[in-house]
């Protein structure tokens, strides 16, 4: 059976945008454009939407002359209002050559927002869409509160479909702008849609509001979607758009045999951490596909069940989204997860020493410490006195200087191969000062510093004692990339353990 294609419209950059807090800059803007085109392979993007401000026209320009040059132009939308040819010529200059219209999908919309009939409605739709194809730009018109529309105004919804496949459009795009439906209510009002027009190309706009824009959007796509509006991490505005990660996965899984679409699942994890850096907008930790923990077994019962015929793994497999399986050490561990661990680290230890260390591990679970894969080196020196982590490089002693009206300044002395070195710097911070002390130490000795990529600071998670912070730093080197924690009752201190943990990794 010849499968159907079906066309995903990534709208981070317009709804995505619309997350509370978050404004993506032109240069990002352009570098997510050729992300969700080049490595995503996304079939179309709506990028913006008209007339919101000077800026926001930089970056329409700058995406459509690249698009241009790389044959995409046809792949670039912009949401456009019913304005009298306002948008049209904003779009125009901005280069752009497809437009989604919004209109109104549902009286109510209609009557109080724009105060208008239907027929004064369509009549000035019926001019934008003309003036947009004298312009050469192709237009697509969404119906917005569509979903409301279906509830409460259907015979409005279908005078003004009737309307719409007459004129010069090539689709029409269904949202569920509240976020509303149900599934099985998506499921019934987008069939009774596609059946009274079978050769009209619609699209599915589901949002989040009741967590169930994925459910709606598998049943857009048996109801006949030819398309799907997405966002990267399901951002967009109030609880978001359904997600692409998640829909991606959906799709090649349950409906491998009758729908195909062109989105690559290993550049969905890379795409999605590119755009939390730019947007500020943290991936939930247990985000399906993305999240850091989804691929995380943490029972030792799983972590023993993975090593025999791999009983505890679906067919999200990690590898397929570009990432690793990763096995937690904590309360919750057994002997599976250490080695599991001890695997990755090149290290072996025999079953009595093994328990040891477990034992040791479980021990400081139950203290809340979370232990990372880097942190077990050290803890089988500690447990076995095997001095098998031997410290290449130990902070010996530094000074931290916070006052009003200075720059915070770092004196920090350092052991290295049993050498003592000392080094000033001054910083942003007192964290600042003192990296900045310990690069030039390390640019000195010809050695490099690994890229602080991440830093986040918490109070640990049920911690008896508020006085204690957690601080986890992630660091990129050229081979890897690695999450270190300190704890101390101050937070520079607690950085600066976990820095102590990352010279010797
Ligand atoms: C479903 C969605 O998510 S739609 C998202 C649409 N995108 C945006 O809103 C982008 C951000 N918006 C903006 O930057 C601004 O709202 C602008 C530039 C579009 C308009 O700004 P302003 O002129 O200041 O007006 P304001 O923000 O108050 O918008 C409301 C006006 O738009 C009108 N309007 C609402 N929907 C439409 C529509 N589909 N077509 C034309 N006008 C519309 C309203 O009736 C109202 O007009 P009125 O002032 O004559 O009563």
């Amino acid at each position: 059976m010849k499968k159907r294609k079906i066309e995903i419209m990534d709208t981070t950059l317009r709804d995505g945008e619309q997350t509370s807090g978050v404004s993506f800059s032109a240069p990002e803007k352009l570098t997510i454009a050729k992300l969700l085109i080049e490595e995503l392979h996304v079939d179309r993007i709506e990028i913006a939407s008209a007339r919101v401000s000077e800026g926001e026209f930089e970056a329409v320009k700058n995406i459509t002359k690249w698009a241009k040059t790389h044959d995409h132009l046809d792949k670039i939308e912009i949401l456009t209002f019913v304005d009298k040819g306002q948008s049209i010529n904003w779009m125009k200059r901005a280069g752009a050559t497809v437009q989604n219209l919004l209109t109104k999908g549902s009286l109510n919309h209609l009557t109080h927002q724009l105060k208008k009939t239907p027929e004064q409605h369509f009549s000035e739709i019926k001019e934008t869409i003309e003036l947009a194809k004298k312009e050469g730009i192709v237009s697509n018109v969404y119906l917005e509160d569509w979903s409301n529309g279906m509830r409460n105004s259907e015979d409005y919804v279908f005078q003004f479909l009737d309307f719409l496949t007459k004129q010069s459009v090539a689709r029409i795009l269904l949202p569920d702008t509240l976020g509303i439906l149900t599934p099985s209510e998506t499921y019934k009002y987008f069939s009774k849609i596609t059946t009274k027009y079978p050769n009209i190309h619609f699209d599915f706009h589901a949002h989040n509001d009741y967590d169930l824009g994925v459910a709606n959007v598998m049943e857009g796509i048996k109801a006949g979607a030819k398309g799907l509006h997405l966002t990267v991490n399901g951002m967009g505005e109030r609880a978001g758009n359904a997600p692409l990660a998640s829909v991606v996965a959906v799709v090649n899984d349950f409906f491998k045999n009758e729908v195909e679409i062109s989105v690559k699942e290993t550049a969905l994890y890379s795409v999605s951490k590119l755009i939390e850096t730019f947007s500020g907008f943290r991936i939930p930790v247990n985000k399906p596909i993305v999240g850091e923990n989804v691929f995380t077994q943490t029972a030792g019962i799983h972590a023993d069940g993975d090593n025999k015929n791999n009983l505890y793994f679906n067919d999200l497999m990690p590898n397929r989204f570009g990432r690793k399986r990763k096995y937690a050490l904590g309360k919750t561990s057994g002997k599976a997860n250490i080695e599991k661990n001890l695997q990755e680290l090149g290290l072996a230890l025999n079953n009595e020493d093994l328990k040891k260390v477990t034992q040791r591990i479980i021990e400081l679970g139950d203290k809340k410490e979370l232990v990372t894969k880097e942190d077990l080196p050290y803890i089988i020196s500690d447990v076995l006195h095997n001095n098998l982590y031997e410290e290449r490089i130990t902070i010996e002693s530094y000074v931290l200087t916070h006052s009003k009206g200075l720059k915070p300044s770092t004196t920090v002395a350092v052991k290295i191969d049993g050498e003592l070195y000392e080094e000033h710097a001054q910083g942003d911070g007192q964290f600042d000062a003192f990296m900045n002390a310990l690069n030039k130490l390390y640019t000195k000795k010809n050695m490099v510093l690994p890229k602080l990529v991440d830093y986040a600071v918490r109070i640990p998670p049920g911690s008896n004692s508020d006085a204690l912070c957690e601080t986890i730093i992630t660091w990129k080197t050229n081979e890897k990339q690695f999450i270190t924690r300190g704890l101390d009752s101050d937070q520079t201190v607690s950085a600066i353990k976990a820095t102590k943990k990352m010279l010797n990794i």
